[in-house]
């Protein structure tokens, strides 16, 4: 049992059946024995139901398609997880060079791939050209101007969207709000309408779409609101001068519940935008719709053993194998994770600061945390698989943990854990 405050997330693939954690049929405790900690495990049930559910609404009650989602691979690029929403029947959006090979790697159709990102290198424009990616999300004059210069070499033409910044608070953490003026995304609001102009006139770039996204983990549906009315008041104003837009992305962005965050839900969140499009008169425009976290947070759990117990007279530290180097969001932007006993235990519940091995008091993954646990037992800390393994990092050489799909009664490793001499074998030491 934890007695913490804050509820656990609702869950679709994990269940707790008789004081033992479950990742679909198979209990957590049976993956931490064959794969070791820290252990990184999906449920493909829970991405699938994520997935649908945003899909349901896509689809208006005639059966037309009026949206289509682009996954925010950014939020977990493994290739099994992504090959996974691309047989659901998703497109992507990427944010690097890299993330464009990961889609090219599963076969993904280049005409399902926005590529995005405030700071596109010459060589990731050139790739994304030569792909035939459905469109490029410009964030700047200099880098529209760039685009048309590597198009002109490559002699292809550019489909572009420029990314508005709406100048909107999606009342987030500030290091994710990315929709403020203050913020280094996207066109200024008041220079947009000259910048489509610019475009325009360009001679490799074709305008196709608007592009704006304002934070993550928002849990209203009231700043993208506002944010799409100012987005429809551009493309109105653009049309009026013949600049006309096909498609709209309204970015990702929606929250996830970790615990007492209260999200719209998923269907309900894109009805909203989808019907206030149409009410504004805009049914006629493909709407591209780019979630992350919402598809996959909820449906992945980081898995890890207590090494120490140490108590203290300030606070009692419960020591893990995991740490800031496997999830980074609670060191990062002291971001909240459930955390559960995989096995209950009657033992006495006591509260821990629960931390990792790392040589930073901002490694913690828990704070103030009632858990009954001894020494050498197991700890899911929920809701990790929305940017947890794809921001892990080597520090302290420590190596990456493998990552686990499981799938009803079967499980699949979808990577394997490093090697230690992996970490350094590219590195070599001075000749003599
Ligand atoms: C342009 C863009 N699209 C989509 C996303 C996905 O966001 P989220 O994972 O919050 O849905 C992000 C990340 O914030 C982003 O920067
Ligand atoms: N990394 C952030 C989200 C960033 C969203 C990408 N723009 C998090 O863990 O919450």
């Amino acid at each position: 049992m934890t007695n913490t405050a804050i509820p656990l997330p609702e869950l679709t693939g994990f269940t707790e059946r008789n004081g033992s954690w479950y990742a679909e049929d198979i209990p957590l405790a049976d993956l931490a024995k064959e794969y070791g900690t820290p252990l990184y495990v999906y449920s493909k049930k829970a991405l699938s139901t994520a997935y649908q559910a945003y899909d349901k609404a896509c689809i208006d009650s005639n059966g037309k398609r009026r949206a289509r989602v682009h996954y925010a691979m950014k939020a977990n690029s493994n290739l099994a997880v992504i090959d996974c929403f691309k047989k659901l029947g998703a497109g992507f959006d990427l944010v690097s060079g890299g993330e464009l090979a990961r889609a090219l790697a599963i076969g993904a159709d280049p005409h399902s791939l926005v590529f995005a990102g405030v700071g596109k290198s010459a060589v990731e424009i050139a790739q994304a050209l030569k792909a035939g990616v459905k469109c490029i999300n410009v964030e700047s004059l200099a880098e529209l101007h760039q685009i048309q210069r590597i198009a002109a070499k490559l002699q292809c033409r550019a489909p572009v969207s420029l990314r508005v910044n709406p100048d909107v608070d999606a009342q987030t953490h500030p290091y994710i709000s990315t929709g403020l003026k203050g913020n280094k995304f996207g066109i200024a609001y008041y220079e947009v309408l000259k910048a489509y102009r610019e475009a325009a006139l360009l001679s490799q770039i074709d305008v196709v779409g608007i592009d704006c996204h304002i934070g993550s983990q928002i849990t209203s549906t009231a700043p993208y609101l506002d944010a799409l009315d100012k987005v429809l008041e551009l493309v109105a104003q653009l049309k009026k001068e013949g600049i006309e837009i096909h498609h709209l992305d309204l970015g990702g962005g929606l929250g996830i519940s970790y615990g007492d965050d209260n999200p719209p839900d998923i269907t309900e969140f894109t009805n909203s935008l989808l019907n206030r499009v149409a009410e504004r008169g805009f049914g006629h425009l493909d709407v591209v719709l780019e979630p992350g976290r919402s598809l996959v947070g909820n449906a992945g759990v980081l898995l890890t053993q207590v090494e120490y117990l140490k108590p203290g007279t300030e606070k009692n530290f419960c020591i893990v194998d995991a740490a800031m180097t496997e999830l980074m969001r609670p060191a990062l932007y002291e971001a909240y994770h459930g955390i559960v006993p995989v096995q209950a235990k009657a033992v006495t519940s006591v509260t821990y600061d629960v931390v990792g091995p790392v040589c930073e008091s901002g490694d913690w993954l828990g704070r103030d945390r009632q858990l009954a646990v001894e020494e050498g037992d197991l700890l899911a800390i929920l809701s990790a698989g929305a940017y947890g393994f794809v921001m892990a990092s080597n520090y302290n050489t420590r190596p990456k943990p493998a990552e686990i799909m499981v799938d009803g009664k079967n499980a699949y490793v979808i990577r394997a854990r490093e090697k230690v001499s992996d970490l350094f074998a590219t590195e070599a030491t001075l000749p003599k």
